[in-house]
C-alpha cells in the first residue's frame, strides 16, 4: 500500500475548490456561436470529483464558497442530494457570482470551455471558511490548483494543507490547470510547487507539469518529473497524455502505464474529473495501482462518451461493466511501463 489512509475517520475525501455551473450545448457538434440550447449540470473540477466519488460509495464532504442566490441554492442541493457533507460550503457575502463555463463541442474530438469567472464566488474563500477539525474528519483531501489562482481562496487553501499535514490527512494535488485567474506563469510554478512539495499524490497532464516546473526545471521527461515529486515526498505521480493514455510512478521505483478504453468520444473534457475519482476511489479501496489505474482510465472514457460531467458520473456497477465489455471486445488494456 503506497498510501496508508486512517480508516477511523468519519469522511473519506473533502475536495477544496470550485463548484460552478457548466451549460453544454444540446445542440452540438457546431460552434458556440451557434449553439442556441444548453443543459445545466453542476460543474468545477473539484465539484466534478466530490460528486464522482459519492457516486462511487464514498463519504465526501466539501469545502468552497458558493454564490449567494439561486445557482449557490442549485450546487448546495445537487450536492446534498448525492450525499454529499456540505457542512463546509459557505455562501459569498460581497454578491459574488458563481462561475459558469459555456462549453463548445465543435466535433467529438474539438471541444473547448469558456469560463465566465468574474467576481467568481469560489475565489472568494477564507482562511475563516477552512476548519481544522473537518480537515481532520477526512481520510484526505483534494487540492484542485485553480484554487490557488487568487487570494483570498489561495490562502485558505494553503490553510488547508497546514492543517492536513498537521492532522496527518492524506493530500492529494489534482493541479487543475485553467489559464483563467492565473496572473503569470511564474506565480502558477510559485503556487502549484509549493503544493506538490507537500502533497502525497499528484494528478496532472505533461502540461500541467511543465507549468508546475516551469522555475526549476524545463523540458523534463515524465521519468525525471516523477522522480523529482517523488523525491518530495509524493507517494504516487500520475501524469496523463490525454488520448495518448497514462502512467502511474510509484515511491518504489515502479510505473504503471495504461493507454486509453477505446470509445465513441462525444466531448474532449471531463475525462480528468471521472479518472481523478475512480482513481482515489480505487487507492482509498486499497486497490493496486494498477486496477486504480484501469478504474480512472475507464471512468474517463465513459466521461468522455457521455453529455455531462458532474451528472453523469458512473457508479462502481458501471465501470466493472465497461471495462469488462471493453476487454471482452479488445482485449486487455493495460502495459506495465
Ligand atoms: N479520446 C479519448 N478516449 C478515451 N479516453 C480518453 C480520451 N481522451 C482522454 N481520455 C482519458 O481521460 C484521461 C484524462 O484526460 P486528459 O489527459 O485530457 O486529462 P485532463 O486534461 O485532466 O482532462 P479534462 O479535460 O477533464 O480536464 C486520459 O488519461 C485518458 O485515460
Ligand atoms: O473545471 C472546470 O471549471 C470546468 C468544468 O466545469 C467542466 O465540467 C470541465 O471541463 C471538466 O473537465
Amino acid at each position: 500500500m503506497y498510501i496508508e489512509f486512517d480508516q477511523s475517520r468519519p469522511l473519506d475525501v473533502i475536495p477544496i475548490g470550485r463548484a460552478t455551473v457548466d451549460l453544454n450545448p444540446v445542440d452540438y457538434n457546431r460552434s458556440l456561436e451557434e449553439s442556441t440550447t444548453f443543459k445545466k449540470y453542476v460543474g468545477g473540477s473539484p465539484a466534478n470529483i466530490a460528486v464522482g466519488l459519492a457516486r462511487l460509495g464514498k463519504k465526501v464532504g466539501f469545502i468552497g464558497m458558493v454564490s449567494d442566490d439561486r445557482f449557490g441554492d442549485y450546487v448546495t442541493h445537487y450536492f446534498a442530494n448525492e450525499g454529499i457533507d456540505t457542512s463546509g460550503i459557505c455562501r459569498a457575502k460581497h454578491g459574488e457570482k458563481m462561475g459558469l463555463t459555456f462549453t463548445e463541442i465543435l466535433s467529438p474530438t474539438q471541444s473547448s470551455i469558456l469560463m465566465y469567472r468574474n467576481q467568481a464566488a469560489d475565489l472568494m474563500l477564507t482562511t475563516d471558511d477552512v476548519s481544522e477539525d473537518y480537515i481532520a474528519s477526512a481520510k484526505a483531501v483534494v487540492i484542485s490548483g485553480t484554487a490557488l489562482s487568487q487570494s483570498p481562496s489561495r490562502e485558505a487553501v494553503l490553510k488547508a494543507l497546514e492543517y492536513a499535514k498537521k492532522n496527518k490527512t492524506v493530500v492529494i494535488f489534482d493541479i487543475d490547470y485553467r489559464p483563467y485567474n492565473w496572473k503569470s506563469n511564474d506565480e502558477m510554478a510559485i503556487y502549484y510547487s509549493l503544493v506538490g512539495r507537500q502533497s502525497d499524490l499528484i494528478l496532472g497532464s505533461r502540461e500541467e507539469f511543465d507549468l508546475m516546473e516551469g522555475l526549476i526545471a524545463r523540458g523534463s521527461s515524465d521519468q525525471e518529473t516523477a522522480a523529482r515529486w517523488i523525491g518530495y515526498g509524493n507517494r504516487i505521480v500520475i501524469i496523463k497524455h490525454g488520448k495518448e493514455g497514462s502512467t502511474a510512478y510509484t515511491c518504489d521505483g515502479q510505473s504503471f502505464a495504461i493507454k486509453p478504453f477505446p470509445v465513441k468520444s462525444l466531448k474532449g473534457f471531463g475525462g480528468g474529473d471521472g479518472y481523478a475519482s475512480a482513481f482515489i476511489y480505487s487507492i482509498l479501496e486499497g486497490k493496486p495501482v494498477i486496477e486504480a489505474l484501469e478504474f480512472g482510465s475507464a471512468s474517463a472514457a465513459m466521461l468522455i462518451a457521455s453529455h455531462a460531467c458532474s451528472a453523469d458520473m458512473p457508479s462502481v456497477e458501471a465501470i466493472e461493466a465497461f471495462i469488462k465489455a471493453e476487454k471482452e471486445e479488445y482485449g486487455e488494456m493495460i502495459a506495465r511501463g
